[in-house]
């Protein structure tokens, strides 16, 4: 067994981080550990979302992926047999209990909720981004309310950047680390002293110069009018005067002590500057975080800031961590956290009472264990209190271990070479990876464009005349401003894309415009029923909505609109809208929560290159990436406060820029150089994880001047090959299939109450139900017996059987049952290389094969129905698919349909 208790992986990109989280996670489970004594936290919902699928998949097809079966047997010490054998009740403890596999957001929401009414908060909140101007309003409100407008505008003046909106910037930056913010310390200088000490050296300054006959421009440079002016001259750069060539001749030691003087006086002014404006940006800040509490605490809605902001009050005032556990109702023994070198202080602090507690049992009987993957390389998150220092800080602190992973197992070699040989010796601690054994030879192209966009858009075409599937390809761009711009592009050129916003429920159109009529029928507001009329086709006059009636709950009305606009073509986000309708009692709430939800739309049902920033890409891989040059100048830093970290990771020092101020003080001179110097390493990371999310094929498109590559000395090359490409297994498209005789209704969904009004399109629905559910099942199999159906159905169930009910499950089960004991059918599958599910792209069209059979000389397309309604459509469907695989493989392909009927299976033969 190689299960190590206390474990820090710190490892380059790809190299198999999440990967051996969620081996560790499993091989808990197999140890005997209840999910509930796990916490596994990750970065991003998405994240969380992945892992949870992963453990329910692995444990489910605990024999399919090899590489991690091997794993879990290494970390376990338990052989294959034990495994196997313990996989059932395993998976049964799974999913039977609560799973702590979240962000760290939420598991904070969830400490937070569990006893908020300890800080005057309702357990109810929910926890959103608002819109700044809400914000800045509250503020001013109570800055206003004490008579304090002044001060603010002083404050405005003392920071140079003279607009309001910087200032709310400085105040939501104190807020987020406001636990770590210094003790406010004195105002010991007045800046009007200081400027008085100034001008009595600068004037002593002028007689010792004339009295050494300097030349005039000598005596110009201290003839300034304000201290300001004075503390802006470039010569202070100087130690002494006499390194400055005008000065050489004329340079003395009673010059020199007056410019010492002068220049330690003027550095004291500069501080005096420093603390007054701290005093005042402090005395402010009170009134802004009293703001955004009380305005926290009333409307029940928590940013992110307020999220860390309240849990950590509560950790502080809580009686003791004995009281925590028994609130949240789980204790745990075991912590794994991911993206660690992401963590902020803020969250790790907020983290550790839990953290300590496992190292408290250290020795004892008791099984607890500690790990955290990360890669500081990968490190994108200071500006939001990200410090990845915190890695090897925790590891110190707790005797960690810290091991190192060489192996890249995502990228194609040419990736993991190119991206070797681009950050070997420009990045500091950068180790060569390998590539693992099998890895494909891959593809790195880099072109110097002066037309960004337009090279992207024909790079992903030249992709897609190859044959690649435009979901496998995915853009990465600097900005959202570039995303638009690039997707506006892409539209143009006949490219379906998918920015991040697209794969929200509330942006998909036909969505969005039903929401906007129930909108309607609620509020009578005309202008909200017009989208989904246009999409029907219909006027006011020809629509009947007399059955609405106010009492109606969210979800009988959605799916009464559903039906009478025989709206459900095949759509499974209309389902995913059901079910979040489902949620809800009242109309105002549901639009209300609609408006500002993030559902991710149904898995696969929208199609498209994506188009993500680099930040967004994080964790993330795709088969061929292209990377975009930033489209705009970066900007440069110009933060008027500068906060500094002491060795403990708090706050100790808060800086005032002020220009030149480097040549007047030591200290502030070497944190603005460590600043510049992280601002470097910053804009490498991202360039590292840009090049690193690569599976096959990366593509680079650089600007030849000012582009955000030069910091690695890119140039345009060209290594490897494209090749026409093979249908990729990129997931799955259940396809809906139409029509059949069945008495299953979707009278399921939470509390939905309208099981009479069974009519036509309600048969639709199910069947359409019920279509999916079969699909879902012959497309998760992994092989084609009894074995293989037993394991798909507990998936099958899970996923599908509160709508489709036992009878649907039941026929399900007969009908699959059938097929596998269908002789014709098993004597296809022999000598046939097997490819379930296949998405490829062809003439600009995405295609989705149920089943390709690969033989020697041939191919044989298999399209799954569960009807006989739409025969022709079938077909037709069917040709297409034939069309598009012989063109691709250039081998003959017939094509067959395969219907699998209450009466038995029959088969089609299309050639
Ligand atoms: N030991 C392994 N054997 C086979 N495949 C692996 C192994 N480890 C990881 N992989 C695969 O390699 C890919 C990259 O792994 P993973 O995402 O875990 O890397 P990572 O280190 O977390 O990357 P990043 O730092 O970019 O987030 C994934 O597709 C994963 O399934």
């Amino acid at each position: 067994m190689s299960f190590k208790q206390f474990l820090a992986y710190s490892a380059s990109a790809g190299s198999g981080k999440t990967f051996a989280l969620s081996v560790r996670y499993i091989s808990l489970l197999f140890m005997g550990e209840s999910p509930g004594s796990i916490l596994a936290a990750t970065f991003t919902n998405k994240a969380a979302a992945e892992m949870q699928q992963r453990v329910v998949d692995s444990l489910r097809h605990l024999g399919e992926n090899e590489a991690f079966l091997d794993a879990i047997v290494a970390e376990t010490g338990m052989s294959r047999e034990v495994l196997f054998q313990k996989q059932p009740e395993v998976l049964k403890r799974f999913l039977s209990s609560t799973a702590y596999i979240v962000t760290l957001d939420s598991f904070f929401s969830m400490i937070l909720r569990s006893a908020s009414l300890e800080l005057g908060l309702e357990p109810d909140f929910v926890t959103k981004e608002q819109p700044e101007e809400t914000l800045e309003k509250h503020f001013l409100d109570e800055v206003d309310a004490h008579g304090l407008i002044p001060s603010l505008v002083k404050l405005a003046m003392d920071i140079e950047d003279k607009r309001f909106r910087k200032i709310f910037e400085l105040m939501q930056h104190f807020y987020k680390v406001d636990p770590l913010l210094p003790e406010q310390s004195e105002v010991t200088l007045s800046v009007n002293k200081e400027e008085e000490a100034c001008e009595i050296l600068r004037l002593e300054m002028l007689k010792v110069l004339q009295n050494t006959d300097a030349p005039d421009r000598c005596l110009k440079q201290f003839d300034t009018k304000s201290t300001k002016e004075l503390f802006g001259k470039k010569l202070f750069e100087k130690e002494t005067l006499g390194e400055h060539s005008w000065y050489k001749k004329v340079a003395n030691t009673e010059i020199e002590a007056v410019y010492a003087a002068l220049k330690q006086r003027l550095a004291l002014w500069a501080k005096a500057r420093e603390m007054i404006v701290l005093h005042h940006i402090f005395k402010i800040y009170d009134y802004y975080r009293n703001a955004i509490i009380t305005n926290a605490i009333h409307s029940g809605v928590l940013t992110f800031d307020d999220l860390t902001y309240f849990t950590y009050r509560l950790l502080k005032e809580i009686p003791s961590r004995e009281f925590l556990y028994f609130k949240i109702d789980a204790k745990f023994k075991h912590i794994l956290l991911d993206e660690f070198q992401d963590t902020s202080t803020l969250q790790y602090k907020l983290l550790e009472p839990l953290i300590e507690e496992i190292f408290a049992g250290q020795g004892q009987s008791d099984f607890k264990s500690f790990f955290y993957v990360g890669d500081t390389k990968q490190s994108l998150y200071r500006f939001r209190g990200g410090v990845e220092e915190l890695f090897e800080w925790v590891a110190q602190t707790h005797g960690i271990e810290v091991e190192q992973m060489d192996t890249n197992y995502r990228s194609s070699r040419h990736v993991v070479e190119q991206v070797n040989l681009w950050f070997e010796g420009k990045m500091e601690g950068y180790v060569a990876q390998k590539s693992k054994v099998d890895a494909h030879e891959g593809y790195v192209e880099v072109f110097d464009s002066e037309e960004v966009i337009e090279d992207a858009v024909a790079q992903a075409q030249r992709l897609l005349d190859l044959g690649v599937n435009v979901d496998d390809i995915a853009f990465l761009v600097s900005t959202n401003k570039d995303g638009q711009t690039l997707q506006e592009a892409c539209a143009k050129a006949g490219i379906a894309t998918l920015l991040k916003t697209s794969s929200s429920l509330k942006n998909v159109p036909k969505v969005a415009a039903l929401v906007s009529m129930v909108s309607y029928l609620f509020s009578g507001e005309k202008i909200d029923a017009e989208a989904m009329l246009q999409n029907v086709g219909k006027t006011f006059a020809e629509i009947d909505l007399s059955w609405f009636s106010v009492f109606m709950s969210p979800l009988q009305v959605v799916d009464r609109l559903i039906r009478e606009f025989g709206y459900f073509d095949n759509d499974r986000n209309l389902l995913k809208l059901l079910e979040f309708a489902s949620g809800f009692s009242d109309m105002p709430t549901f639009l209300e929560e609609f408006g500002t939800s993030s559902i991710s739309v149904a898995a696969h049902s929208i199609h498209g290159a994506r188009i993500m920033t680099i930040h967004g890409s994080k964790g993330l891989e795709f088969e061929y990436v292209i990377l975009l040059d930033k489209l705009t100048r970066p900007n440069s830093d110009k933060a008027p406060l500068i906060f500094h970290y002491n060795d403990e990771l708090v706050i100790d020092q808060i800086l005032y820029r002020t220009q030149n101020r480097e040549h007047f003080d030591e200290n502030y001179a070497r944190i603005m150089e460590e600043r510049k110097a992280s601002a470097l390493k910053d804009r490498k990371n991202v360039l590292y994880v840009a090049l690193t999310r690569a599976v096959e094929g990366l593509i680079v498109i650089k600007k030849p001047e000012a582009s955000i590559f030069d910091e690695i000395g890119m140039v345009p090359m060209s290594i490897g090959r494209l090749r026409q490409a093979q249908p990729m297994t990129s997931g799955s498209v259940p396809e809906p299939v139409e029509g059949i005789d069945s008495s299953i209704t979707i009278s399921d969904y939470g509390t939905q109450e309208i099981t009479e009004h069974e009519n036509d399109e309600e048969k639709d629905l199910a069947a359409i139900l019920f279509g999916t559910a079969l699909h879902y099942t012959l497309e998760i199999m992994g092989s084609f017996d009894e074995k293989s159906l037993q394991n798909a159905m507990v998936s099958v169930r899970n996923r599908y059987g509160q709508l489709v009910g036992k009878v649907g499950l039941q026929e399900i089960e007969k009908r699959v049952r059938e097929l596998i004991e269908d002789e014709r059918f098993q004597k296809l599958l022999k000598n046939a290389q097997i490819m379930k599910e296949q998405s490829l792209s062809f003439e600009g069209e995405l295609k989705q094969i149920d089943l390709l059979l690969a033989y020697e000389d041939h191919m044989l397309v298999i399209d799954y129905k569960s009807s006989k309604k739409y025969f022709l459509k079938h077909q037709a469907q069917v040709h297409h698919y034939q069309k598009a695989i012989e063109s691709i493989t250039e081998k003959p392909t017939e094509g067959m349909l395969v219907y699998l009927l209450e009466q038995g299976i029959e088969t089609v033969n299309l050639n």
